[in-house]
């Protein structure tokens, strides 16, 4: 479980990028940040993860929590694997070798994300959308019951997207608490219970499917927004539809 209460960040003396967050991840559900670009997403999936530390509120873990961040062309000479396997730090422990079992835990990771074949690549060497899917193998291989993402699709084709969001609900299904911050509405509405919108007029937490309404949408990023239902498999969804205007 992972609780945040009243949490408010700034980088400088004066500035407050959030004030006044609060909100609970309860195992095996997950909640989305949404907001445009700088409105404090990473910042505050950071000081979730506890690699920030709010200048007010609290910020509860019930256990470790898993962070992947966003992959940005990293300059780690590592091998995929052995970047999965970090995620084992703390099983293994200081000064000793990874062994048998967190190979396979680490290739166990792998396989759930779908990149067995990477692993003796160099990290350095795959594409952005194959870093984020080794460093989301990472945190799964690490087996912390809560997983903080930052913006998780970056940089993934349609069907890493689905695999990876696909993957998420799994590991829900399993008992994980997920918090990830996301640019996308229909990843939300698809994965999220509950949302949090870091608005200009300030957060606003809620039940994701309230939340995340043509209206509200609409004002957070300033363009016009749809809803809309679709049939998926059994289940009815609802998914985004962005009106792109001009001629
Ligand atoms: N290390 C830093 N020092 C000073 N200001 C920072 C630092 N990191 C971020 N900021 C500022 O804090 C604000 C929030 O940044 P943050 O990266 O959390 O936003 P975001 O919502 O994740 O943005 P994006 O959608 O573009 O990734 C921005 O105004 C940014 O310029």
């Amino acid at each position: 479980m992972l609780e945040l209460n009243g949490v408010g960040f700034g980088y400088g003396r004066t500035d407050w990028v959030f004030r006044d967050v609060s909100f609970q991840v309860l195992p095996g559900t997950a909640t989305a940040v949404l907001g445009p670009n700088g409105s404090g997403k990473t910042t505050l999936v950071r000081c979730a993860a506890g690699l920030l530390n709010p200048v007010e509120g609290s910020v509860t873990r019930a256990a470790r929590a898993g962070y992947v961040p966003q992959a940005h062309g990293s300059t780690f000479a590592y091998r995929a694997l052995d970047m999965v396997l970090m995620g084992r730090a703390r099983q293994i422990g200081l000064f000793r070798s990874p062994g048998a079992a967190d190979q396979a835990a680490s290739l166990e990771a792998m396989d759930r994300v779908g990149i067995v074949g990477l692993r003796s690549r160099f990290f350095t060497t795959l594409s952005g959308g194959e870093q984020q899917l080794v460093l989301i193998a990472r945190a799964i291989a690490a087996g912390c019951p809560v997983l903080v993402l930052d913006e998780p699709a970056t940089g993934l084709d349609l069907k890493n997207q689905v695999r990876v969001l696909r993957l998420l609900r799994e590991l829900m299904t399993d008992g994980m608490a997920v918090l990830l911050s996301t640019h996308h509405p229909d990843h939300a509405l698809y994965l999220a219970d509950r949302a949090v919108l870091l608005t200009p007029g300030g957060p606003r937490t809620g039940d994701a499917l309230e939340l995340l309404s043509e209206k509200e949408l609409t004002a957070l990023y300033g363009v016009g927004v749809s809803t809309m239902a679709y049939a998926d498999g059994r289940n009815t969804r609802r998914t985004v539809v962005v009106h792109y205007g001009g001629r």
